[in-house]
C-alpha cells in the first residue's frame, strides 16, 4: 500500500484536496491530480492545493496549484485562504500572518478571528501581453469575437488571468456554462482564462459566477472575485471596499485603485482528513 493522507477543504463552495507535501513525499503528475479530483473515481475537487517548503529566504512556505485537468497554475485565492488555515491547524507554524511563495509572487495571508482569512493578493496585472492577452490596445474594456458575435471584457491578471464580463440582468440566466467554455478557449488567450461574469447590484455589491480554466463553474473564486472588483473599479462601476456574492457565500474585496494590492477577506473550513491508496488501479473513462 502506498498511503497519501490528504484533508478536505473549501472556501465558499470551491473546494480542495490539501496536501502536506512537508511531512509525506507526494510527487503530481497530471494524470494522478485528474484521478484525485475526480468526483466519482477518486475524492473529488476543484483545486489539488500542495504544502511545501520555500525555495526562497523570505518565505514560509511555498503554495502550488494544480487544476482539476491536472494543469498546475500560478494563483488561486480561495485556496490560499485555505492553505493559510491548513499550515496552522497542522501545526506546521504559530505565525498568525504568513508569507507564502507561489509561482506567480508572494502573497501574505493573515489568520482573522473565526473562520476568516484576510489575503495581500498583490498588485493586480493590466498589461495585456503580461496577462497573457493578444492586444493592440490596453483599454479597460476589449472586444472579443466569439462564434461570430462581439463580446466586451476586461482582462485583469491577479497572477492567473481572468477575463470579466458584466451582465446587465440576472447573473442566473448567463451563460456561464457555453460562453465561459467558448472564452477560456478562445486564441487571444494564449494560456487561456477564468471568465467571469459580473452584476453590478451597487457600487459596493456585485454577484459574480466564474467559469474556471481547468475545473468548469466553481461555486466561488477568489481571484475570479479581486479581479472583477478590478474591472468593476477601472470601468467606474464599483467603488471599493466591494461585498461579492458568490453562489457558495461572500467575499469583501478591498483595492486602493491602479498600483495597489488587492485584499481578500472570507472563510475558510476543513471538512474532513483522509487516507487514499495511490497503489489502486487508478484509470479514469475517457
Ligand atoms: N478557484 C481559484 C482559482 C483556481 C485557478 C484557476 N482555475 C486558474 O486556472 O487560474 C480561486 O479561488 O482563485
Amino acid at each position: 500500500m502506498n498511503l497519501l493522507h490528504f484533508t478536505k477543504m473549501h472556501g465558499l463552495g470551491n473546494d480542495f484536496v490539501v496536501i502536506d507535501a512537508i511531512r509525506q513525499r507526494f510527487t503530481p503528475s497530471p494524470e494522478l491530480v485528474r484521478w484525485l479530483a475526480d468526483r466519482h473515481f477518486g475524492i473529488g475537487c476543484d483545486q489539488l492545493l500542495l504544502v511545501e517548503p520555500p525555495t526562497r529566504p523570505d518565505a514560509d512556505f511555498r503554495y502550488r496549484i494544480f487544476n482539476a485537468d491536472g494543469g498546475e497554475v500560478a494563483q488561486c485565492g480561495n485556496g490560499a485562504r485555505c492553505f493559510a488555515r491548513f499550515v496552522v491547524e497542522k501545526g506546521l507554524t504559530s505565525k498568525r500572518r504568513l508569507r507564502v511563495e507561489t509561482a506567480s509572487g508572494v502573497i501574505e495571508p493573515e489568520l482573522r478571528e473565526a473562520d476568516e482569512v484576510a489575503v495581500d493578493m498583490g498588485v493586480p496585472v493590466l498589461e495585456p501581453a503580461r496577462i497573457p492577452f493578444v492586444s493592440d490596445t490596453d483599454a479597460v474594456v476589449q472586444t472579443l469575437e466569439v462564434d461570430g458575435a462581439r463580446v466586451e471584457l476586461t482582462a485583469v491578471s491577479m497572477g492567473n488571468p481572468h477575463a470579466v464580463l458584466v451582465v446587465v440582468e440576472d447573473v442566473d440566466r448567463a451563460p456561464v456554462a457555453e460562453l465561459g467554455a467558448q472564452i477560456e478557449r478562445h486564441p487571444r488567450f494564449p494560456e487561456r482564462v477564468n471568465v467571469g461574469f459580473m452584476q453590478v447590484l451597487a457600487p459596493d455589491a456585485i454577484r459574480l459566477r466564474v467559469f474556471e480554466r481547468g475545473a468548469g463553474e466553481t461555486l466561488a473564486c477568489g481571484t475570479g472575485a479581486c479581479a472583477a472588483v478590478v474591472a468593476g473599479t477601472l470601468r467606474g462601476l464599483l467603488r471599493p471596499p466591494v461585498t461579492v456574492h458568490t453562489r457558495g457565500g461572500r467575499l469583501r474585496i478591498e483595492w486602493a485603485g491602479p498600483g495597489q494590492p488587492v485584499i481578500m477577506i472570507g472563510p475558510a473550513r476543513t471538512v474532513f482528513e483522509g487516507v487514499i491508496d495511490l497503489d489502486q488501479p487508478r484509470e479514469l473513462p475517457r
